[in-house]
């Protein structure tokens, strides 16, 4: 039997599609359709034609083409969905929550219609309610309907860990449960820099200062660009989670799943930590939180709660 490549399909031509676009190509992940709507067909076709005509010399083997038909994303194996509106400076990304969830719910309609085995990772804003809205629409299975926010968070965590001690950001590790908003829950006791909890290297005051940056750590790229939001490391995000389930490669790391009962809630979508692999999340893990981090995580969900109070209307 021949062996065939892979097919991704990122929904959203714009700042954080182009780039996933790419990134996967570089990585040869697959063959790539980057899909938006009808009116930017030809921009969409322009940027796929110039990331492909970057291969001979990057020597990538990847087939890129833009689209605004869903024929062209017919059976995709994983679907990457960044369609939708950013947030400019003073807004928060829960301001996007209407315009958002009408474009998850068709978009989604088409998903399901064109790629019904695929798996589906959300990216677009708020991230946690539009994973609920994916979900609904979809109607896939839990483990296919996966939201990204953790690995960029903890990306942002670990980048500051790094920084602060002046270490290789590779020996980092650490992870953040809960909502992609201000209220999310780094977990610093999971926290270490080559093995060594960061509570021993860094001061208290210190740690503080870190949590409160990457909580607003989208905000602080928001105000700096002016006109969107953060697209080179939420793009390298989602190429890690799919890279992680087209091989099948079984890491722990934090993504927005559908909890039911794990850490005491029931029918939220929420950033917890899972392995991810080629069934998309295969176990959501549950870890013992202290009194003061499952009030910290409490908060964060009662904040998602409302959000997607608004998606189900
Ligand atoms: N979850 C996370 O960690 C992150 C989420 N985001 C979110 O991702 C979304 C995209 O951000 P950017 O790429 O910077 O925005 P952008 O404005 O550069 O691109 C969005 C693209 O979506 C397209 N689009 C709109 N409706 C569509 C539809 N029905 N079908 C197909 N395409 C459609 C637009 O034409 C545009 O090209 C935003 O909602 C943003 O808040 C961005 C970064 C991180
Ligand atoms: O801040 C935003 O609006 C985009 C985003 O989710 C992030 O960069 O974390």
């Amino acid at each position: 039997m021949a062996i065939s490549r892979k097919k991704i399909t990122v929904v959203g031509a714009g700042f954080t599609g182009a780039t996933t676009a790419l990134m996967l190509a570089q990585k040869e992940l697959g063959d790539i359709v980057l899909l938006d709507i009808p009116q930017l067909e030809n921009p969409t076709k322009g940027k796929a034609l110039d990331m492909l005509e970057a291969s001979p010399v990057q020597g990538f083997d990847s087939k890129i083409v833009g689209s605004s038909s869903y024929e062209d994303a017919a059976d995709s194996d994983i679907v990457i969905i960044t369609a939708g509106i950013a947030r400019k400076p003073g807004m928060s990304r829960d301001d996007l929550v209407h315009t958002n969830a009408g474009i998850i719910t068709s978009v989604c309609e088409n998903v399901k219609k064109y790629c019904p085995n695929s798996i589906v990772i959300i990216l677009s804003n708020p991230v946690d309610a539009m994973t609920f809205a994916a979900f609904k629409s979809l109607g896939f299975p839990k483990n296919r309907v996966i939201g990204q926010s953790g690995v960029l968070d903890t990306a942002r965590y670990c980048t500051f860990i790094a920084q602060e001690l002046n270490v290789s950001v590779e020996d980092v590790r650490g992870f953040v449960l809960g909502g992609h908003g201000d209220d999310m829950v780094p977990l610093v006791r999971y926290s270490s820099v080559g093995g060594i909890p960061i509570d021993t290297l860094i001061s208290a005051e210190r740690i503080e200062a870190i949590v409160q940056r990457t909580r607003v750590g989208g905000g602080e790229i928001v105000n700096l660009l002016g006109n969107g939001s953060a697209y080179y490391a939420p793009a390298a995000s989602l190429v890690q989670m799919t890279e992680t389930i087209l091989k099948d490669k079984k890491r722990i790391i934090p993504v927005i799943a559908l909890l039911e009962g794990e850490y005491g809630f029931d029918g939220l979508f929420l950033g917890v930590p899972v392995i991810l692999g080629g069934d998309g999340i295969e176990k959501i893990f549950e870890l013992e939180l202290t009194v003061e981090e499952k009030s910290a995580l409490d908060k964060s969900a009662d904040s998602v709660r409302q959000v997607i109070s608004v998606v189900k209307g």
